[in-house]
């Protein structure tokens, strides 16, 4: 079987293995691997992109932030590539929720090409979910706020990749939000 096919279930199976007691905040409680698959398949299926090491940082990319995975730890398996995109996308879950927000919004337009492409997908992601349902305890306001703080990450994400930023676009349109 080709390489890529193989490194990409290694990469999968890795994922699905440290995400495996967690849940989305759907009322369904659907799992939460679903949500760090979905992203890798955004990103190829609709960003067109074939970037082995990116598609891999998209299926890691909240082993770090949300489960007991080291950058060590990936490095070791994925290599030091895999392991910086995970890395740039990781928020710092000692600071105060705000400031990872600011933070987000800050250091978005700093990041490599490949961490963009990630965090562009993954934000794809999460705003069609909270489109698809509100997360259980979420107030409508919430909601709008998080597509507020959503549309100040990605503008400084722009000129990555065309067919996920005009995806973003509109949804931010449909919320009255400009970008
Ligand atoms: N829309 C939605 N999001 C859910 C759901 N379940 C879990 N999440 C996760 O919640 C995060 C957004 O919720 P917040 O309250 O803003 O952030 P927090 O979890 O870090 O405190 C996202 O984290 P993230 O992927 O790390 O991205 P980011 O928001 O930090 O960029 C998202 O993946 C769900 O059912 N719907
Ligand atoms: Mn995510």
């Amino acid at each position: 079987m080709n390489t890529e096919a193989v490194l990409l279930l290694e990469t999968v199976n890795f994922a699905a293995e440290k995400h495996r007691n967690q849940r989305r905040k759907d009322a369904e409680q659907t799992p939460y691997i679903n949500h760090p698959i979905g992203v890798a398949r955004i990103l190829s299926h609709e960003g067109g992109v074939t970037d082995i090491e990116v598609l891999q940082a998209a299926l890691l990319h909240d082993t770090v932030e949300d489960t007991d995975t080291s950058p060590a730890e990936l490095e070791a398996k994925f290599g030091p590539i895999v392991a910086r995109i995970v890395q740039e996308v990781t928020d710092d879950k000692s600071l105060p929720k705000q400031e990872r927000k600011r933070q987000q919004v800050e250091h978005a337009p700093h990041c490599s090409r490949q961490a963009k492409l990630v965090k562009l997908a993954d934000k794809l992601y999460n705003l069609r979910d909270l489109n698809r349902c509100t997360p259980v305890g979420w107030s409508t306001e919430r909601v709008q706020e998080y597509f507020l703080w959503a549309c100040a990450v990605v503008k400084g994400l722009r000129g990555t990749n065309s067919a996920l930023e005009e995806k973003l676009e509109e949804l931010f349109r449909q919320r009255g939000v400009q970008l």
